[in-house]
């Protein structure tokens, strides 16, 4: 018994800590919690009194000690009602009360369990107080109560075979004073059949096998039970043994006291204590079950590449379609829907009022408030109708929603410890900041509600009228029959008369466009999925998506997973999150002000909000200096925000390191994936080779985030390149993932090396269909209508799905910042910061490597570059040089990024243009930065290639 408790502890220990200790206690935290906060709210008065005595019962009961116990399992009631006919079965049983409920009891008992009803007071309170002390799908509560029932059949049985097998005619008189009706049902037949000996055995035997299932044993643990009841040491597994060999064929297995933990690695969470493997006795390989270790189900392992049909991304959450009758074709536009969104903007204040029906919306006439930044982007859409109030002066709103921010506010005050500051001292981290307490995940209540999804608006009837009559001024034989709304845009579904062709509507797109006062009308033929044409366009009246909503999402707080980030909602009203270990890497791109900062904040507060420092590391780069400032000094960086392009560029060199070594060491200890590795490691299951100074500990995710591309290939192209070429291939497998950001979606920045690897990709409004075309190889875009709108290709799809992106302010990242910076300082990884500086040294001389050859590199750069002809031999030619010194000169020109590698017996690629020739000059005569021209030349003479 002892030992199965102590290994159920082990396994949900382990269980806990591979999910991630601080998730799972958060999303445990969450649902206990979301269980009780439901359970509160729809207990009646009358039910929570009726339970009062029997809870405190339970409650006391639990006290004194408890097993696997989940509250939202609780059966208190009726164990209560088992204890109180327990003691009236006492009265009738033992102590043969005279009253005619005492002998009414004994009648029923004895005549069901016979002699055997002296026990049932006990076997009903055993079974009570087991039921209180354990509750849930770990408490193993039926195969325990299975055991007892079968344990009293077999014993009832036994009874009567022995005292009413004889008699062959049925008399409750004497079932009563034998094994009952219970024994007489399988016991009497089984005597009268085979004989009373056999019955005896048979029922022997069952009555050991529910033994078995009370205490919980499998046969193959009986023998370590019996050592233990006879007070020996169950046996232990030699260093080599067998059952590990089999589950970790590469395992080298040295005296526990080398395990500690590397450097700059997180601790071990310390749950997992290992329980001591058995060797193989005759009996276990007899009765061998095929199971893994450690796991009691029977099923297989579980390890990171068995997913078939990998998507990153996931949808989830109602979509709710509105479905049009028969009589959609003459929808009129002053439908019954009163809701109506569509709004004036007054010139002081902006207050929202109803716009007359068909009017033109006035634009203001006084002075627009600035809206900041970071605030509300539609905050003045309020649409609830309510008044907000914009400071003239600053932008700012001044009457907000009420519910939302004082909720956000409230759930910040209750969590934040803050000691002796205020919330909003970015600057001052809390030094107290101690980073053995255990670390607590920000409450996702934090994070602002949004209003509830409007599925069907005044603005829909009016595109849906406006529709119509397109079709029917231009003959076509076409209905709209349903749409679905999602917050930006609405996908209104067409469906075609018999005989009509499809390019009848698509033809119309300008008209319809022209119809519907929208310049960005998308059709889709047909629906994937649907007989129906989709024509999306967007609504006038536009819905924030809020982080907090998708975070709160069901789906999203049932998933442990640390590196879950929301993304928005698509076209249906879907909730979309995507995986990014599943990505594994991100390309986000898209016109300035399209949204793309936004999301990579909704991002990184994802994962603040949900993973631990333990869980997930990160490298921000942020070359605009001001885009990812908000996160400086959260624990869960690797290094202080990297600002310097330079920097940047020797940061993903340590990350292939990084990334090398967590490779070699998968590669030794025989696992694919970083996540299987972990799991062997809390599990105890890895440790360091015999003799040698490695620590083996869990990897945590490793995620590079970078927010401007353009400005680190400006610097290092060939290195960042190359980098970023290795890292892609190869950190699935070892958790490092990357998100590459860039608003200059150009050929020259995300070249087709970075592309080629980097599946998943995120394009917010482009300006033109060319850039569209460079991050989705496919048009659209280009016709996004901004602010967080954005084509989705996640890893796993074919199509990019339309999303509006998760808004998080600036507000609420301050609050989630500060949540953490006050638990746990950052540890930064010195390495890192070396190599940067090493760089930075190498940056004080950048013509060191060139010595006495500088007049002959620059004559040679000259032929090169205006020539656009990168060969060995022309040198040689035409500088009179050997051919040793032509290619010490072509490698030079290599090294500073003005051709590219040697390609055999080929000329090499000149990288840069004729016109940048005097930047080229200055670059390598260290009078320069920069190899190239002004940005935009650059992308402009490279958007001629399409
Ligand atoms: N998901 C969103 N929901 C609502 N509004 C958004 C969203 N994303 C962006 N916006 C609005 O668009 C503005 C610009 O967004 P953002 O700063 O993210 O653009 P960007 O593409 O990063 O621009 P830049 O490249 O200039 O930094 C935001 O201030 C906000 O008003």
């Amino acid at each position: 018994m002892a030992q199965s408790s102590s290994k159920s502890k082990s396994r949900s220990a382990r269980s806990a800590s591979s999910s991630g200790a601080g998730s799972s206690a958060r999303s445990s935290q969450t649902s206990t919690g979301s269980a009780k906060a439901s359970e509160q709210n729809v207990e009646p008065f009358w039910h929570k009194a009726l339970l009062a005595i029997p809870r405190a019962f339970g409650s006391a009961v639990r006290k004194v000690s408890v097993g696997e116990y989940d509250p939202a399992y609780r059966r208190d009631g009726l164990c209560f009602v088992m204890i109180v006919l327990a003691i009236f079965f006492c009265g009738s049983e033992w102590f043969r009360v005279d009253g005619a409920l005492g002998r009414a009891l004994h009648s029923f008992a004895s005549a069901l369990f016979g002699v055997m009803s002296v026990v049932v007071p006990v076997l009903l309170i055993v079974l009570a107080i087991r039921l209180m002390r354990n509750s849930g799908k770990e408490s193993g509560n039926t195969s325990v109560i299975a055991g007892f029932v079968m344990l009293l059949w077999s014993i009832c049985s036994i009874i009567d075979v022995v005292m009413a097998a004889d008699t062959k005619e049925f008399s409750w008189q004497n079932l009563q004073h034998a094994g009952g009706l219970l024994g007489f049902v399988i016991g009497s037949p089984l005597a009268w059949g085979l004989s009373q000996t056999f019955a005896i055995i048979v029922f022997v035997v069952a009555a050991l096998f529910s033994i078995l299932l009370i205490t919980r044993t499998h046969v193959t643990e009986i023998p370590d039970k019996l050592r233990e009841l006879g007070g020996r040491e169950p046996r232990s597994v030699s260093s080599d043994g067998a059952e590990q060999s089999e589950q970790f064929p590469n395992e080298v297995r040295v005296g526990d006291d080398t395990l500690a933990f590397a450097d700059g690695v997180p601790s071990h969470d310390g749950s997992d204590e290992d329980e001591a493997p058995r060797k193989e006795s005759l009996s276990s390989r007899l009765f061998k079950r095929r199971k893994p270790q450690g796991d009691d189900d029977g099923k297989l392992d579980q390890y990171a590449g068995d997913e078939a049909f990998l998507k990153a991304a996931s949808r989830h959450g109602e979509a709710a379609e509105t479905n049009l009758g028969n009589g959609a074709r003459s929808v009129s536009s002053g439908g019954a829907y009163n809701d109506d969104m569509t709004r004036s903007i007054d010139s002081g204040t902006w207050n929202a009022q109803p716009a007359p029906s068909g009017s033109t919306v006035p634009m203001p006439s006084g002075n627009m408030p600035a809206v900041s930044q970071r605030t509300d982007p539609w905050a003045h859409m309020d649409s609830d109708g309510e008044t907000m109030v914009v400071s003239t002066q600053t932008g700012e709103i001044l009457d907000q929603a009420p519910g939302a921010q004082a909720a956000a506010d409230q759930a910040t005050e209750a969590m934040v410890p803050v000691a002796g500051g205020t919330m909003d001292d970015l600057t001052a981290p809390n030094a107290q900041a101690d980073s053995n307490a255990p670390y607590q995940l920000p409450d996702l209540n934090l994070l602002m509600k949004g209003k509830p999804h409007a599925a069907h608006t005044q603005a829909n009837d009016n595109v849906i009228h406006a529709l119509t009559s397109t079709f029917q001024q231009f003959n076509v034989d076409a209905k709209v029959v349903g749409f679905l709304r999602g917050p930006s845009v609405t996908q209104y579904e067409v469906e075609l008369g018999p005989g009509v062709k499809v390019e009848k509507v698509t033809n119309l797109q300008k008209n319809i466009a022209y119809a519907v006062a929208s310049s960005d009308v998308r059709i889709l033929s047909p629906i994937p999925g649907k007989s129906a044409i989709g024509i999306e366009i967007p609504n006038i009246d536009r819905e924030i998506v809020h982080l907090g909503d998708v975070l709160r999402s069901d789906k999203a707080v049932q998933d442990p997973n640390p590196m879950l980030a929301g993304v928005g909602k698509d076209v249906e009203g879907h909730f979309v999150t995507a995986d990014l270990t599943k990505m594994p890497h991100l390309l986000v791109a898209g016109a300035t002000g399209s949204g793309k900062s936004s999301f990579i904040n909704s991002m990184l507060t994802s994962i603040i909000m949900r993973a631990t420092p333990d869980q997930v590391r990160m490298i921000m780069v942020d070359p605009k200096r001001v885009e990812l400032s908000a996160y400086a000094g959260i624990p869960h960086l690797l290094t202080p925000i990297i600002t310097d392009p330079k920097k940047a560029s020797q940061a993903l060199e340590w990350v292939v390191k990084e990334m090398d070594a967590r490779y070699s060491d998968l590669e030794f200890f025989g696992f694919r994936h970083v996540k299987d590795f972990n799991e062997a490691v809390r599990a105890g299951k890895v440790h360091a080779p015999a003799g040698s100074n490695r620590k083996v500990a869990p990897y945590p995710y490793l995620l590079v985030v970078v927010d401007e591309m353009a400005d680190l290939m400006m610097v290092a192209k060939n290195d960042v390149e190359s980098s970023i070429q290795r890292i892609t291939q190869l950190a699935r497998a070892a958790g490092v993932h990357l998100v590459l950001a860039t608003q200059r979606p150009s050929v020259d920045v995300v070249t087709g090396l970075i592309k080629a690897n980097i599946p998943s990709r995120l394009a917010f409004a482009t300006s033109s269909a060319t850039d569209s075309r460079v991050i989705l190889d496919t048009t659209g875009a280009e016709t996004l209508i901004g602010q967080g709108d954005a084509l989705f290709l996640p890893m796993g799809s074919a199509k990019p799905i339309r999303v509006q992106g998760a808004w998080v302010n600036e507000s609420e990242i301050r609050k989630a910042v500060d949540f953490v910076r006050t638990q746990r300082k950052p540890h930064y990884r010195e390495d890192i910061e070396q190599m940067a500086n090493e760089a930075e040294k190498s940056k004080l001389d950048p013509t060191e490597d060139i010595g006495g050859d500088m007049d002959e590199l620059l004559q040679a750069a000259e032929l090169v570059v205006s020539s656009q002809f990168g060969s060995t031999s022309m040198l040689q030619r035409k500088l009179r040089v050997g051919f040793a010194k032509a290619g010490r000169l072509m490698d030079l020109l290599e090294s500073r990024g003005v051709v590219g590698p040697s390609e055999g017996s080929k000329a090499r690629e000149v990288l840069v243009q004729p016109q940048d020739l005097p930047q080229v000059l200055a670059f390598i005569k260290g009078q320069s930065d920069s190899l190239t021209g002004s940005p935009s030349q650059q992308s402009a003479a490279h958007e001629q290639e399409y």
